[in-house]
């Protein structure tokens, strides 16, 4: 399913003076890959067709019309300043991120990205270099599936935090237990996982006997894309595999010769059979966690609800008087394991805010300085002030 052009959208597809008739491609593509300033394209509606490759032109921005999570972020690497030399606004830059919708323009006989369409949803982690930037793993992702291992015993903290993850990247988050058929009771540890997962569908499956396999199919339709979120070995390949009939993913198995496995090294967008997507990377796949205060009232929306009853507003609920959430742990109704990863995971947020802050903050104290410096070099090379 190809989404039309919203309304609106041609307005990100700057006016290049490109000439009609040269065949280039027409109609919104999806990037396949990205690597520093060249991508591969395929057709929205032809993910299986041969790539393209189109150049992202450092000076010709691609604008983003309307807003979404991803706003404002870019691929992490080094794409230019924010803002012009002399310190002047530019519009904010954003690179294309595999599984982004784009137009292609033609440019000199060359095939460019000419716009972005409106990121409705973008999976993001922390900068690596620790800057305040978010880095987009992918962007236009429809389903995150937070796998999870019943064997060994799955783990709540790490699926409330891929959840929270998930909520944030503004795609619907499901949860996918494995290896079913390596315990007496799935439907019993389901059960346990499922009061952590609280407004998410959980299904359990294994990909050794197929069961369970068919409701998850059932999220996979045309135009949809997917992203597989979970710890190593929790069978995220092997369901993929299982799900396409075919080998898609590449899985865990060792390497006859003991060095590593054979695993791709590129964020790619995989077309599934049946018409959906695949965003395949291994840095999503122990990805780190980039939360904040409305994803985390979605991962932990039992913990919001009470805390809804505290009396005050902004209570931390660590001992406050009138704490609703502190009454519902005393009365057995909410598990103290759960607001102690909420805890966690807001003091990490709070964290993230801050630092993304400061950055901001250093930007635009940057910005400023350049723009003094013009100045005072605009005055001196003027003449226009005389010394006295
Ligand atoms: N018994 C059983 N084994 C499974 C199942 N799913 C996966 N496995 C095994 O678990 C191991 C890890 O599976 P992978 O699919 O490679 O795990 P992954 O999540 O892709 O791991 P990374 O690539 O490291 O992120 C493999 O040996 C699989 O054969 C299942 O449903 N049942
Ligand atoms: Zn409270």
């Amino acid at each position: 399913m190809t989404p039309p052009l919203p309304a609106g959208a041609a307005t990100a597809v700057p006016d290049t003076g490109a000439s009609s008739g040269t065949g280039a491609a027409p109609g919104v593509h999806r990037v396949v890959r990205a690597d520093h300033g060249a991508l591969l394209v395929v057709p929205d509606e032809r993910l299986d067709a041969p790539p393209l490759r189109a150049v992202l032109d450092r000076d010709g921005l691609a604008a983003l019309v309307g807003g979404g999570p991803g706003d404002g972020a870019d691929d992490g690497a080094d794409h230019g300043p924010e803002h012009a030399a002399d310190g002047s606004e530019a519009p904010a830059r954003l690179v294309p991120a595999v599984g982004d919708r784009v137009v292609l323009v033609e440019r000199g006989g060359v095939l460019a990205v000419g716009g972005l369409l409106p990121r409705r949803t973008a999976l993001v982690r922390d900068g690596a270099d620790r800057s305040s930037r978010e880095q987009v793993l992918a962007a236009g992702v429809d389903v995150v599936l937070v796998v999870e291992h019943l064997d060994p015993d799955p783990a709540p903290g790490r699926v409330e935090r891929l959840l929270t993850l998930a909520w944030r990247s503004g795609a619907r988050p499901v949860v996918v237990l494995t290896k079913a058929d390596l315990v007496p009771d799935p439907d019993g540890m389901a059960a346990d996982v499922a009061r952590v997962a609280v407004g998410v569908d959980l299904h359990v499956v294994s990909a050794a006997t197929g069961t369970g396999l068919g409701p998850v199919r059932a999220l996979l339709g045309p135009g949809t894309t997917v992203v597989l979120v979970g710890p190593s070995g929790a069978g995220k390949s092997t369901l993929v595999n299982a799900l396409a009939g075919a080998e898609v993913m590449t899985t865990g198995e060792r390497r006859a010769d003991g060095r590593g496995r054979h695993t791709t090294t590129h964020r790619r967008l995989v077309p599934l059979p049946g018409g959906a997507a695949l965003v395949d990377t291994p840095g999503i796949r122990g990805v780190g966690l980039v939360a904040d205060e409305a994803s985390l009232d979605r991962a932990f929306a039992d913990v919001a609800d009470l805390a809804g009853a505290c009396r005050f507003r902004d209570c931390a609920h660590a001992g406050e008087p009138g704490c609703a959430v502190a009454a519902a742990v005393a009365d057995g109704e909410l598990d103290p394991r759960r607001l102690e990863s909420w805890r966690r995971l807001a003091r990490e947020a709070a964290h993230q805010a801050r630092r993304a802050d400061a950055a901001a903050a250093a930007a635009e104290k940057a910005r400023l300085k350049a723009r003094t410096v013009a100045y005072h070099r605009a005055v001196r090379g003027g003449g226009g002030v005389q010394r006295p």
